[in-house]
């Protein structure tokens, strides 16, 4: 008698680093993306007998990849990640849902046209689409774009107990690292979303609202990042963010005979703390949108 029975469970390679090169003449152009693709369906003898029958190898999936950026060209990382999903799925019947999961890294212009590249400092692009032969599942987002606000951020009026030592502030840095996963409404039917163009339009809508709001929280903060991003188009649904409050500490001048206050007419100076921080998350819906992103998102 078996005592145990297999539950979820998937496979594939992971991380595979696939560079693109367009050539338009003397102008270059570069698409940098590591892609991971998870595969799952009629698993079950491979972890039970050990038969192979079913096992498409995690080699011929990044072989797949490499072949896919050259026959197919990477228009978009969400594209590209559908183009894959659906391939698996439709030519292997043992395989009912496969997920594509893609980190993109940009690349600046050295000196205009050519062929010369600098990698960007700002974030890093996500994408992940899974398929299983009806519907897609698109999310989109990013990781690591740091921003600060020098002022119009307050902190005061919270609970209080015997342990609380915060000082209320009314007058402080805000500062994160943006990591947000958004989903999108389509899941198949109709036209796509312009997913280059609403990338730009989601991450724009981010800092345009982390610029704009005077904070009372960095909660307050994301809440309206979020409603931004949900208000300002149709295509995206939900969005989860998972924000470090990267705190800055006015430093004690005391000892120094030195006053420090934030709003010093010679400005203050502060201690950038690395840990612990506070970790801010939430999921931001549009009105009747179900949450269906992952609480963990830090997975993606
Ligand atoms: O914006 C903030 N939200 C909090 O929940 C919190 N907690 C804390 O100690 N500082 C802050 N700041």
């Amino acid at each position: 008698m078996p005592t145990t029975r297999l539950g979820q469970n998937q496979y594939g390679k992971a991380e595979c680093r696939v560079v693109k090169i367009v050539r338009d003449g003397a102008t270059h152009h570069i698409k940098d993306l590591n892609v991971s693709v998870a595969l799952s369906g009629e698993m079950e003898e491979v972890h039970y007998s050990g038969s192979n029958a079913n096992v498409l190898p995690t080699d011929t999936t990044k072989n797949t990849v490499y072949a896919f950026a050259k026959e197919h060209g990477i228009a978009s990382a969400e594209e590209f990640a559908a183009l894959l999903a659906r391939h698996f799925v439709s030519s292997q019947e043992q395989i009912h849902r496969a997920r594509i999961r893609v980190e993109e890294y940009g690349w600046d212009r050295i000196g205009g046209p050519g062929h010369s590249f600098v990698r960007t400092g700002q974030e890093t692009r996500l994408a992940q689409v899974a398929y299983d032969g009806e519907r897609y599942e698109v999310l989109a987002g990013l990781k690591d774009l740091t921003v600060l606000n020098s002022t119009d951020s307050e902190f005061w009026g919270f609970a209080k107990d015997k342990y609380t030592t915060l000082a209320e502030t009314h007058d402080r840095i805000l500062a994160t690292d943006v990591s947000a996963r958004w989903r999108y409404g389509w899941t198949g039917s109709g036209d796509a979303p312009d997913w280059d163009a609403t990338y730009a339009r989601a991450k724009g809508d981010m800092l345009q609202a982390f610029a704009e709001t005077y904070s009372l929280s960095l909660q307050q903060t994301m809440f309206r990042m979020g409603t931004r991003v949900i208000e300002q188009g149709p295509e995206i649904d939900e969005i989860r963010f998972s924000l470090p409050n990267n705190h800055h500490f006015l430093v004690d001048m005391e000892p120094f005979g030195l006053g420090n206050e934030a709003d010093a007419p010679d400005g203050p100076v502060y201690f950038a703390a690395d840990r612990p921080y506070g970790l801010i998350e939430a999921t931001i819906l549009r009105d009747g949108a179900q949450q269906l992103i992952p609480l963990d998102v830090t997975l993606l």
